[in-house]
């Protein structure tokens, strides 16, 4: 058995579950094993030469003092206080757990220490020394939530290679990137896996590619929110192991985790024990029992030190031993229980900006957050788009045939009512049918997909994959091919079978409006789906279309609409549609229609738009009121989603 086996032996010997006898201790050897693509515990020649040949740039202290982080409570209810003016140190190369019982403030605590939420933030965070300069951190770190937000349409292998491209542009050239790319897959045992969908991966899979997408650009520090939960435990120790490993390349790696179990738990090297906001304990993980002993709270025989600890912070054994810890480790200010505690400045002296920081952040260069330029990010992003839209052929084929079945279900009811002078009013209430269509097809496309999209994204952007311009550029660029064709198709067909004027001008002009219809109706899908979650989307988006449609002039006139509600009808984009439409079919002094029966009421398309109040000579304006429609909705969609991005934080 190598030595790292042993180690973990070692572990699992002293430990199984039994505090009296447990003894937590430095093995000395840091890695007790990451089960490579076979599994098995034990550290492969492949990723002893994986640390070795790829150290980080720079190692990292992580330090916080009297940190408070403070919501609100809700409407009217004030503010809570989540983290409670408490101290730590995370020193380099260590792998640390920060554990307590749900709700005690570890993930917004890992939030705050990563720069993910930085309003409602007091205290300071110190970073080699030197109070953290966010952008200059965010460039050293990166941060795995609990959720995987992997692409699920794309392969491990495909991730990894666009992953690659924006961490490192045009940095390195293909082959040394997929070298690299070999060299990360086969350090966490994702080789066997390289080219399945990672919506096939198990869950220790997704979490081991989670952490190998941010591998690419190697970190100094990174935040992990619950790598373990949900994996089972062979899984886990996985996880675990692998993190350990990857701190041997100098990394300094905190996590949050739920209950784990007393081998799982000897992996870690310091433990940040939480509740309520307060510390309760900061040390090394060996000295977590004779601190609890110390304090007169032994941990009972056969009980997992990891259990017990959970069980304190709970209140389980009385609200008073909570106070008693937080005493103890002075809520996170005493080294005490630190290892190698004589090296480590006292919090106190931390924030001394003279001293010398490692040289890591010493030097504020204000460039872009992102490795690569905007036009590579919107290349890249793009190229990714058009694998999802060839993975997902199912959806761009159904929307390329509902377009076709519904343009053929309205034509055979519809059939030749263009051209037929009894049948005036049919065709309007069918122009009015193919606007619905058009809206509501597009937009709750984007109301249900963009949700799943933006949390991808949150994820993305925070470490820095691309800039939110690109995002957004890409966004609106890569769905148009797709909705433009299957409204091209559908306004075809339809127009056709419906027995329209046979005039080109004419078919381009409906099928503009048609088009304008769908990108707007697009943007009203983003806006919706940026800020409402499924669900909500799904009843916000349809009160966004109706006052639109009141307002168009299909059924209540526009001359009929009271004075003091007429501007709806000028902001209604709906309205300006359907008057294209009606000058597209019947503006431009079209001939009188033929007339089947004795007498058709409307076989003059003039008296038609005047007893609807539609002018038929105002294309040019409509379109121009349908574009600007369009960039305002747009505008409105950008603004809003970085809205969120600054509220969110
Ligand atoms: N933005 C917020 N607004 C209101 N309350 C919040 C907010 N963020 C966190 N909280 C509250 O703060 C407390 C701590 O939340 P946090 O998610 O940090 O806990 P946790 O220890 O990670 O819990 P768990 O282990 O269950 O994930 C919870 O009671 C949570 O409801």
């Amino acid at each position: 058995m190598s030595l790292a086996g042993a180690a973990v032996e070692d572990c699992r010997t002293q430990l199984n579950g039994r505090c009296d006898e447990v003894e937590l201790r430095e093995t000395g050897d840091k890695t007790p094993g990451v089960p490579g693509d076979g599994g098995g515990g034990i550290v492969t020649q492949h990723q002893e030469s994986f640390v070795k040949s790829a150290p980080i740039a720079s190692s990292v202290e992580l330090r916080f003092d009297s940190l408070t982080y403070t919501v609100s409570a809700g409407f009217r209810k004030g503010t809570k206080d989540i983290l409670k003016n408490i101290c730590g140190i995370f020193p380099p190369s260590q792998l640390i757990a920060i554990m307590g019982p749900s709700g005690a403030g570890k993930s917004s605590l890992l939030d705050c220490l990563s720069g993910y939420r930085i309003s409602g933030l007091k205290g300071r965070v110190i970073v080699n020394s030197r109070e953290r300069d966010l952008d200059e951190f965010r460039r050293i770190s990166c941060y795995i939530q609990q959720d995987d937000r992997l692409q699920p349409l794309l392969t491990v292998r495909e991730n990894m290679d666009i992953a690659a491209d924006f961490k490192l542009g045009n940095r390195l050239d293909r082959s040394k990137k997929d070298a690299l790319i070999r060299d990360i897959l086969s350090t966490l045992g994702l080789n066997e896996a390289a080219n399945t969908r990672s919506s096939m991966l198990s869950g220790g899979q997704k979490k081991r590619l989670s952490i190998a997408l941010e591998l690419i650009n190697n970190p100094s520090v990174m935040f992990l929110d619950e790598p373990t939960t949900g994996l089972d435990s062979s899984s886990c120790s996985q996880v675990v192991s692998l993190l350990r490993l990857l701190t041997r390349q100098g990394r300094t790696i905190i996590c949050t985790i739920h209950q784990p179990s007393a081998s799982l738990f000897a992996m870690f090297d310091q433990v940040y024990l939480l509740s309520r906001g307060c510390c309760l304990y900061q040390g090394s993980t060996a000295n977590l029992i004779p601190y609890l002993s110390k304090l007169n709270f032994p941990c009972p025989k056969y009980h997992n030190p990891a259990d017990y600890v959970i069980e304190l912070a709970c209140g389980e054994y009385g609200e008073d031993k909570i106070g008693m810890l937080i005493e103890g480790s002075e809520n996170g200010r005493t080294l005490e229980w630190m290892e190698n505690q004589n090296l480590i400045e006292p919090i106190e002296s931390c924030t001394d900006d003279r001293r010398s920081g490692g040289g890591l952040l010493c030097c504020k260069r204000k460039r872009g957050m992102q490795d690569t330029s905007f036009c590579y990010q919107l290349g890249v992003l793009l190229r990714r788009g058009c694998i999802k839209i060839k993975r997902d052929s199912t959806l761009t084929y159904m929307r390329l045939i509902v377009n076709v079945i519904v343009a053929l279900m309205l034509g055979s009811i519809y059939i030749n009512a263009g051209d037929d002078g009894s049948k005036v009013l049919d065709n309007y209430n069918l122009l009015f049918s193919i606007l619905i269509h058009h809206v509501f097809s597009s937009m709750m496309l984007n109301i249900l997909t963009f949700p799943m999209e933006m949390s991808i994204f949150l994820k993305e952007h925070f470490n820095r994959w691309y800039s939110f311009k690109a995002y957004f550029l890409s966004v609106n660029i890569i769905d148009l091919p797709v909705a433009s064709l299957g409204c091209i198709i559908f306004s075809a067909i339809m127009y056709f079978m419906t027995g329209q004027p046979l005039e080109t001008r004419r078919f381009l002009m409906f099928t503009g409006a048609s088009l304008l219809t769908v990108y707007i109706a697009q943007s009203i899908g983003f806006i919706v789906g940026s800020i409402f979650s499924v669900v909500n989307g799904t009843f916000v988006g349809p009160t966004f279309v109706v006052p639109a449609m009141m307002f168009s002039g299909f059924g209540v006139s526009v001359k009929d609409i009271p004075r003091h509600l007429r501007w709806g009808a000028e902001v209604s984009y709906l309205r300006y549609a359907l008057e294209a439409y009606v000058a597209a079919i019947y503006g431009m002094n079209r001939e009188n229609l033929d007339c089947p029966d004795f007498y058709c009421h409307y076989r003059k398309p003039k008296k038609l738009l005047t007893e609807i109040s539609l002018s038929g000579d105002r294309f040019g304006f409509d379109i121009t009121a349908l574009v600007g429609t369009l960039l305002a909705m747009r505008f409105a969609a950008y603004m809003l989603l970085r809205l969120k991005l600054w509220a969110l934080r």
